[in-house]
């Protein structure tokens, strides 16, 4: 089907923006061609490499092929449809897309006799022409990162080279006349240093997108978006956590349709210490934010009493997520009847991000993983409503971008994530009130501590636990049988592999640790965790 995504007259932002298309062909890397590309304030998107060009109904300025781990040669390798050509815009091919192109225009590409595997550096060749516009403005020597093993074993005709490495011949190739172009190596990691100017010379140079991608430009179309969707009357409703994303996204829904957004936080007992409190503050009174808050930790509470398994504490808490939220969006509805100017709860809102869509689209071969929406998972289906995402093209620094362009203050914006499940996957064992209690409490003093010693920023999460194991402590003569906290603090940029945080001096976490012991009723220890992700993971069960 052909479809630019309008709905209600309201175009989506490949339509109003310079858009580049990334075509993936199941590369680890083909997500970074998009963020770079946006961090240039140039639009892009991301499509498997499957996509039929005659189904995209909205013209890409240029189309960059991606890597990917196939041999074009290989009789099942993936293949760029040929439509693509007839677009008549620039396309340039990474790695795979470099083979890609060369033989879609020769068929001359077999296994190397050495993989190139790391870094290296490449000769640039001037034909003075527009052959050169990839490399415009840089030196001939680039430093660059390669993953292949596969290479030319000639040029097509009309086609000629642009760099060279010791290894690799055509490391850079060009056509002699149409604005295509094929380079060996990786310019979207940070491991190839000028590999911003390569892209950026492809968009802006060649391709002629406009840099006009900007949170500031994103907002009032997103907000005219989203009433168009909505329209006049519907009402919304959103579970809110106090979290960036779900918080960006009930902004946005508040510019957009004020009161006609009704969002629901839930207290499920297991928040951080004074969480709904603050959340509530935040959102209502700082953000204008029409929000409602149901303190449910007695009954969370009660249904986690006696459970220690982490996955029924998840399953509980999801649950219990769902009877309430179902509950609370039937009241807010039958309030809503009685008021003039708003109709029926059509929408649910949900705070997904682009890395979500991505993952459920790249191709990987037939096994793709589509990430589930954990904590709300199956209300809208449930509930029978329509799905809203105004986050769905963005990456986080983009959702933390759009905050603070809506007057979102930076404490919320820069906030380190928190699982729905909250303090439950915290406390190793049973929940009980006095573990909730403890945790909190010691999490609250590390988290100021570490915001006081200015280290919040560079950590990408930090939490404290509960080991739910007792261990003997002297409290001022008395013999103390307490718990022992487990303090931990990541590094990381995507939560799929992180570091343990080191900036911490021993002194200083001994004295944090003297404070949680002295301070939170309770603790007989404190213990600081080294292990990285793999083989750990950041939360402890
Ligand atoms: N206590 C809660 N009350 C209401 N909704 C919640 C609660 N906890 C989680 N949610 C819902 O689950 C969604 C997913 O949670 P998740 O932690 O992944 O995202 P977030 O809280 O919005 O942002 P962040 O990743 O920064 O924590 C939230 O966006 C929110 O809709
Ligand atoms: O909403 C959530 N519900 C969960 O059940 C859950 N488990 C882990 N996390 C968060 O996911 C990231 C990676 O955590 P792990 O390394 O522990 O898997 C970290 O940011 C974790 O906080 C969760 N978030
Ligand atoms: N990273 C890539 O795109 C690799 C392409 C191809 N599989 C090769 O080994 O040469
Ligand atoms: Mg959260």
């Amino acid at each position: 089907m052909v479809t630019n995504g309008e709905i209600n007259g309201v175009p989506p932002p490949h339509t109003i923006f310079d858009t580049i298309l990334v075509l993936d062909f199941g590369s680890q890397y083909t997500h970074l061609i998009t963020r770079r590309l946006r961090e240039l304030n140039v639009y892009s998107e991301m499509l498997p490499c499957t996509q039929k060009i005659a189904d995209l109904a909205w013209k890409p300025k240029g189309v960059i092929l991606s890597g990917g781990p196939y041999s074009v040669y290989a009789e099942d390798a993936p293949h760029v449809d040929p439509a693509v050509f007839d677009l008549n815009v620039p396309i340039l091919g990474i790695c795979y897309g470099l083979q890609e192109l060369a033989w879609h225009f020769g068929k001359n590409v077999a296994a190397g006799e050495k993989r190139e595997y790391g870094r290296t550096n490449v000769q640039v060749t001037r034909h003075n022409g527009h052959i050169d516009h990839l490399f415009d403005g840089l030196e001939d020597g680039l430093e660059v990162w390669m993953s292949h093993g596969d290479k030319l074993s000639k040029l097509p005709d009309n086609w000629v080279t642009t760099a060279t490495t010791s290894n690799a011949p055509y490391a850079g190739i060009a056509h002699s006349s149409k604005p295509y172009y094929g380079i060996q190596f990786h310019p979207e990691v940070t491991h190839t240093p000028m590999g911003k100017y390569v892209i950026k010379n492809f968009a802006v140079g060649i391709c002629k997108a406009q840099q006009n991608w900007t949170m500031g430009a994103f907002v009032d179309k997103e907000i005219a978006r989203i009433r168009g969707l909505v329209g006049d009357k519907a009402q919304v409703i959103g579970a809110v956590s106090g979290g960036v994303d779900s918080t960006v996204a009930a902004k946005l829904m508040q510019k957009a349709i004020g009161d006609r957004f009704h969002a629901v936080m839930v207290d499920n007992g297991v928040l951080r210490l004074n969480e709904a409190i603050e959340v509530e503050q935040n959102l209502r009174e700082g953000l204008g934010i029409n929000l409602t808050v149901i303190d449910a930790s007695k009954l969370f509470l009660g249904r986690l009493a006696g459970v220690s398994d982490p996955e029924k504490k998840r399953k509980i808490i999801g649950n219990t997520f769902i009877d309430i939220f179902q509950d609370e969006a039937k009241r807010i509805a039958a309030a809503a009847e009685n008021t003039e100017r708003a109709g029926k709860i059509e929408w649910f809102l949900q705070g997904t991000l682009y890395p979500d869509v991505i993952e459920s689209i790249s191709f990987k071969g037939p096994s793709a993983t589509i990430k589930t929406h954990h904590n709300v998972g199956g209300l809208p289906e449930k509930m029978d409503l329509k799905l809203i995402e105004p986050l769905r093209e963005l990456f986080k620094d983009e959702v933390r971008a759009l905050g603070t362009e809506m007057g979102i203050p930076d404490d919320l914006v820069w906030r380190h994530p928190f699982p729905g499940p909250g303090i439950a996957i915290r406390i190793i064992g049973e929940v009980t009130p006095d573990r909730v209690r403890i945790a909190q409490e010691a999490d609250k003093i590390w988290i100021s501590e570490i915001k006081e010693a200015e280290y919040y920023r560079a950590i990408s999460q930090a939490y404290a636990a509960v080991l739910g194991v007792k261990a003997v402590a002297v409290v001022g003569d008395q013999r103390l049988h307490g718990e022992i906290i487990h303090l931990r603090a990541v590094q990381t940029t995507d939560f799929m592999t992180a570091d343990a945080f080191e900036d911490f001096s021993l002194k200083w976490l001994k004295r944090v640790s003297g404070r949680i012991a002295n301070e939170v009723s309770g603790v007989a220890r404190v213990v600081y965790e080294t292990t990285s992700k793999p083989p750990a993971t950041i939360e402890l069960e």
